[in-house]
């Protein structure tokens, strides 16, 4: 059974389907304490949670007949049988499934899923506090479908980001993608920070459904 805290239909505002219908399924709970996570309440002890089984996962993507699905949280790859639900949904050749993931937590085992979906894999940045928990061998695990994701709080963490692009050969193996802390760093500084050090390859991205709804609404 998946501790599931929410599920609801919106555009997704982030990825490699961004401004697309997707519906999301946020699970309970996760490993990290970024200074900056928009979702802590998903995290906390108490959260109300509904056990899913996966068919009634499934069932419930199907009754939205909305192709993308995003599975996310909390940490999705915390759950007890994760392997189990994304090897069930990836039967579905009908879903396009991307998982959102915050890159302390190998993502080497899902490589055995023939059709394995698509990860959006943070490498947390020195701003969220969470640097040190980073897997680095996930590098090693990445595809070119998947996507590495630095979200941004500042200047430092804008160089961080691309030391690590660079020390990885990142924009090789893989998409490449930067995007802002909401509301913490200038959005034209990111540009003129791509364009002096000749970020070819790279995404910046901001958070549409943040643009459309604000940053506290629910369930968007
Ligand atoms: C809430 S997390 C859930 C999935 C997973 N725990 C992770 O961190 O990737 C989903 C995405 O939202 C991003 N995010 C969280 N808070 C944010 C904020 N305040 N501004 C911009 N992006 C944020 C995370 O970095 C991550 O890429
Ligand atoms: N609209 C919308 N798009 C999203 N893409 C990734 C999200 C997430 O929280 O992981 C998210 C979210 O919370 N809302
Ligand atoms: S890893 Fe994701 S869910 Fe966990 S605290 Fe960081 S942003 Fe929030
Ligand atoms: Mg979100």
């Amino acid at each position: 059974m998946y501790k599931v805290v929410e599920k609801f239909v919106s555009i997704n505002g982030e990825g490699r389907r961004a401004g697309q219908l997707a519906v999301f399924i946020r699970f309970a709970n996760c490993n990290l304490d970024c200074s900056y996570c928009d979702t802590a309440w998903a995290n906390e002890d108490d959260v109300a949670y509904t056990l899913m089984t996966k068919e009634e996962i499934v069932e419930a993507i199907k009754a939205t007949d909305v192709k993308n699905v995003t599975l996310t949280g909390g940490e999705p790859l915390l759950q007890d049988e994760i392997f189990e639900l994304i090897d069930y949904l990836s039967k579905d050749q009908e879903l396009f499934i991307e998982i959102e993931t915050n890159g302390s937590v190998s993502i080497k085992e899902f490589s055995k899923i023939t059709n394995r979906p698509l990860f959006t894999m943070d490498y947390k940045l020195p701003s969220s506090n969470m640097e040190e928990k980073m897997l680095i061998d996930n590098f090693h695990h990445i595809k070119k479908q998947d996507i590495v994701k630095f979200v941004v709080g500042s200047s430092s963490d804008l160089e961080r980001a691309r030391d690590i692009i660079d020390q990885y050969q990142l924009t090789k193996k893989s998409n490449v993608y930067i995007s802002p802390v909401y509301g913490k760093i200038d959005l034209d500084a990111m540009v003129e920070f791509m364009k002096k050090y000749k970020m070819n390859e790279v995404t910046m991205q901001v958070q549409l459904h943040k643009i459309i709804w604000g940053a506290e609404a629910k369930g968007v």
